[in-house]
Order: C-alpha cells, then structure tokens, then sequence
C-alpha cells in the first residue's frame, strides 16, 4: 500500500482500483443513527479470556506507516460470539492535533476523538488471521469510542512507548497487563453489524461489536497519539505525520444494526 493510504491521490477514493472489495458490499465504518438501529435480547455481554495477560509476558507494539498496532497473545480469546474469536492485534484511528474527531464509527453524525479496534479471528474454523481475514465469519473486532476526560493510567500503559515507535517499521516491547482495563465498563451495552476491514483489502469479513459507552483519556495523551507517529521511516528526508488516519462513513441501506440496549 503506497504511503497516503488516507490523504492524496491515493486516498480512500482510489481504494477500489487496487482492492476491489473496498467499492463492494458490507464496508465499514458506518454511522449509528436512529432508523437503522433494532433492539435484540440475544445480544449477550461478551465474555473474555485470558485478557489478563501477566508483566512477565511482552507485546510487541509496531508502527506499521499507517497505524500503530499492538500484537496480542493467543492465549486471548472471546467467548458468547457465534464462534469462539481468538485476539489477534490492537490498533488505533485518529484525528489531527487541530481537530481530535478520528474516529472511524459515528453516533448520529457525531466523530468521537479516536478509535481502538481489538482484532480477533475465528480460531474455531481458521488456523491463523491470514487465513481468516477474507472469511464472511473470520473476523471479530471490538471498537471502543475514546473521548476526552481524566487521565488513563491503562491507554498510558501502551501510550507512554509511543516515541520508541516514532517511525514506520520500528517496534518495542511492551510489558503485559490487563486488557480488560482497556474496554468500558458496560460490556453489555454496544451495537452489532456485519462490515468489513476498514483498510484494503476492505475485505467483508468482519463481526463489528461497538461498544456504546466512550473511554476517556486526557487531552495530553490524546495530543500524544496525534503528534507521535510519522508514516515515514527514520531516514527519510520528507517525513509524513500519521494523522487522520480513519476511513469515512459508509452507504449502509437497507440494513440494520442490532443493539444490545433500549434506547
Ligand atoms: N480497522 S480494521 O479493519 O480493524 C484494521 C485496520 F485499520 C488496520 F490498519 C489493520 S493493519 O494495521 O494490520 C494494516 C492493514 O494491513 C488491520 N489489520 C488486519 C487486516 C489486514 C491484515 C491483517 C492481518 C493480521 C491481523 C490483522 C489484520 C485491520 F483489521
Ligand atoms: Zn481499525
């Protein structure tokens, strides 16, 4: 993928020549408004295992030139989906130090400050995330909605490696904790669609789970996150901030999501 995946000539318009999949069907991120939304009493709370992942174990976190992602241990795994999803990596969408709406999904036209996406794989049918990622069932990612607010002591504890991870293809190791810490507190709360990757391959194989209930994390980390990264390597004499980096809002017509919560 070129360099400005999100901005340029080669932005998300130019997506479906190369990735025909991102002009399809299913594609993700929507807006979460009113008249698509339907109540369904069988949306139980996820359960998650082994998200307690001791100090004694490492992440590794990389920048990878359009995002910077976490890759989580296999030992983590969700339960209470239609097949048990097994945790792949972590990674973050933003805005820009002027203007801190980068998230991907919106409530009623509304951007939140950024995005974390948990991506999981359907252990019980594929072997690994490569051989999930272009499944209808292969994927589950968990979104959680960041806004402004107290300081997070648990986002600091990936956030505060951000500049050993300035540049593209650089990573650092990153002690393991509670994941958990990481997710609201109603996990019984969120809304339901069927989508897609929301970076090409766009493929539609994604079981979206957006939890209603934003995280707050403080202006200053959230300054952070917007100034940090560059999608540039080291060396390179034309440094590209890695801002903006969240796809626009879909046509979703004629579908529905499902929410686990009466309005
Ligand atoms: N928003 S999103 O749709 O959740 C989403 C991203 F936005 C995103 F940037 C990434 S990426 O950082 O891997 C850069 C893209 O290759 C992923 N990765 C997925 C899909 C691509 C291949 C792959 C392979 C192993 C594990 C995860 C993934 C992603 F799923
Ligand atoms: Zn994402």
């Amino acid at each position: 993928v070129s360099l400005l995946l999100y901005a340029g000539p080669d932005g998300e318009k130019a997506w479906p020549k190369k990735y025909p999949f991102c002009g399809g069907v299913f594609q993700s991120p929507i807006d979460f408004h009113k008249d698509i939304l339907q109540y369904d009493s069988n949306l139980l709370p996820l359960e998650f295992i082994g998200y307690n992942v001791p100090s004694t174990d490492q992440f590794t976190l990389t920048n990878n030139g359009h995002s910077v992602k976490m890759y989580l241990s296999p030992t983590m795994y969700i339960r209470n989906l239609p097949f048990e999803y097994t945790a792949s990596q972590l990674h973050l969408h933003w805005g820009n130090k002027n203007k801190s709406e980068g998230s991907e999904h919106t409530v009623s036209g509304k951007h939140f400050a950024a995005e974390l996406h948990i991506v999981h794989y359907n252990s019980e049918k594929y072997p690994d995330v490569t051989a999930a990622m272009d499944k209808a069932d292969g994927l589950a990612v968990l979104a959680i909605l960041l806004e402004i607010g107290p300081f997070n002591p648990s986002y600091e504890k990936i956030f505060r490696h951000f500049r050993n991870v300035k540049y593209k293809d650089q990573m650092v190791q990153v002690p393991g904790f509670n994941i958990r810490e990481l997710l609201p507190d109603r996990l019984d709360e969120y809304y339901r669609y069927e989508g897609s990757l929301t970076t090409p391959p766009c493929y539609p194989s994604v079981l979206w789970t957006v939890f209603r209930h934003p995280v707050k994390i403080s202006q200053e980390q959230l300054l952070a996150l917007e100034t940090a990264m560059y999608c540039t390597e080291s060396d390179d004499p034309e440094p590209l901030e890695m801002v903006d980096n969240f796809r626009n809002v879909q046509e979703f017509h004629e579908r529905l999501v499902f929410i686990s919560f009466r309005e």
